[in-house]
């Protein structure tokens, strides 16, 4: 028993610290490439407060878990799909980070800057919002990975709920910048995210 508990827990902890870390390193690292290191903050490694905090509650509720419910923890079909869905979340984002180019910025622009281009194409043409749909899949998956059914909940509605807020807003200002273009693209092209019109 001693031994299968150390086994799940050594292997789903290391999982989720490498995906963390990946994704974090990355987003920076694409940031100086496409931004220039001297255009690029922390701010970019993406670590907030709160984001801290809610992988501060889901190690909490693991750790809570794989103590007193160990068996929770043994669904490995469970954790292997939340597994492909931190892998096909992180490829998502990156496409679209790297389809994006100049055009991808972590801070939502609020003016039209001249090297700022409408990005239809890659990624683009299957959803509006292809990074954020990434990082909904990625996170969700997180917690999916460690079998943390209150997390997987909690990240679910928290992410989807800090996306359909930021999204209309996001799009308010890409209509003042490409207009009609922006119209036409948003009336045949899904959100990417659930329910988010
Ligand atoms: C964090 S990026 C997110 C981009 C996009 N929402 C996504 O999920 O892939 C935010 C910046 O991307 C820009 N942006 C969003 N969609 C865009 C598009 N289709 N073409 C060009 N810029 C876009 C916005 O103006 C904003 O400054």
């Amino acid at each position: 028993m001693t031994e299968v508990f150390t086994y799940t827990a050594c292997r789903q902890l290391s999982q989720m610290f490498f995906a963390i870390i990946f994704f974090h390193i990355s987003e920076y690292l694409l940031a100086i490439m496409f931004h220039g290191r001297s255009n690029v903050r922390l701010s970019s490694l993406l670590i907030s407060k709160n984001y801290l905090l809610a992988m501060l509650i889901s190690l909490m509720e693991y750790a809570i878990e794989i103590v007193f419910f160990p068996s929770l923890k043994e669904y490995w079909w469970i954790s292997n799909l939340g597994l492909g869905m931190v892998v096909v979340g992180e490829v998502m984002r990156k496409l679209a980070i790297i389809t994006a180019g100049r055009s991808f910025t972590h801070l939502i622009k609020i003016h039209h800057e001249e090297h700022h281009q409408l990005i239809t194409h890659g990624v683009y043409r299957f959803c509006r919002h292809p990074s954020y749909c990434g990082f909904f899949i990625w996170s969700v998956g997180t917690q999916i990975m460690l079998c943390n059914p209150i997390a997987t909940i909690g990240f679910g509605v928290v992410v989807w709920r800090f996306f359909s807020q930021r999204i209309p807003y996001e799009e308010y200002f890409l209509r003042q910048f490409f207009g009609s273009e922006y119209e036409e693209y948003a009336r045949h092209v899904p959100s990417g995210i659930p329910f988010v019109r």
